[in-house]
């Protein structure tokens, strides 16, 4: 039986031949995407040649270390694919992402995207999103009327994510609340009125976006999912 790490180094690999010569590729960010980047730099000095855009600054100092070449998302004009990793993912393929504070960027990316493939470990496939703390990244400015909002609309818990006793600061110096929703029944409505609150720059749903979703298993199967 493969452990947790095992399996993103599985899924890892195999999406990482889809990575083809000249291609602009959206590159994740997160522990399964940790051996995609590893994958990647084996393919890059052995000739293939790629840009890649990060989704954060971890994933772009890991992409440079492996010689990996850079480009800006407002340098390219579409991408062929991003590969990137999820929190939570229900059947029809919608998402959690953000644990690692990156949604932001990923969302933007993910965006641009001709397609979006998620790589995970069978432990993040769910019937329901929400059990899973939903990140909402907020600007610090009055951060606590957006969490006030937030408990009293939904009667959650948000809780303001802290790293080493201060709050956590994402990329874009922006604060992060983790919501703790439980069950989502309507991703596509909770998102849209998530980010209508003043003072909320994005969440962590992603709804419709993931085009395939490449699932590992202990026994080192691996299952392709369609939306
Ligand atoms: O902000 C982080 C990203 O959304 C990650 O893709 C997500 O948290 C999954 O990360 P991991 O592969 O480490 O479980």
């Amino acid at each position: 039986m493969l452990t947790q790490d095992e399996i993103k180094q599985l899924v890892a690999q195999q999406a990482a031949q889809l990575v083809q010569n000249n291609m602009t590729v959206g590159i994740g960010s997160g522990s399964t995407v940790y051996w995609l980047i590893m994958e990647l730099g084996k393919r890059v000095k052995k000739g293939l040649f790629f840009r890649a855009i990060p989704t954060s600054k971890h994933t772009a100092s890991l992409a440079a270390q492996q010689n990996i070449a850079l480009a800006e998302l407002n340098d390219i004009d579409r991408i062929d694919i991003t590969i990137d990793g999820a929190d939570e993912i229900d059947t029809q393929l919608q998402l959690i992402k953000g644990g690692g504070g990156a949604l932001l960027q990923e969302k933007m990316v993910a965006a641009a995207s001709r397609e979006l493939l998620i790589l995970a470990d069978q432990s993040k496939l769910v019937p329901q999103l929400g059990k899973y703390p939903l990140p909402v990244e907020v600007i610090p400015f009055g951060w606590k009327q957006v969490q006030r909002n937030i408990r009293e609309t939904y009667n959650v818990e948000a809780i303001l994510r802290m790293q080493d006793n201060q709050p956590f600061i994402s990329d874009h110096n922006h604060y992060m609340l983790d919501c703790h929703f439980e069950r989502i029944e309507q991703p596509d409505v909770l998102t849209y009125e998530l980010n209508a609150i003043p003072g909320v720059v994005d969440n962590g749903l992603f709804v419709n976006m993931a085009d395939l979703a490449l699932i590992g298993y202990p026994d080192g199967k691996t299952e392709t999912m369609h939306r």
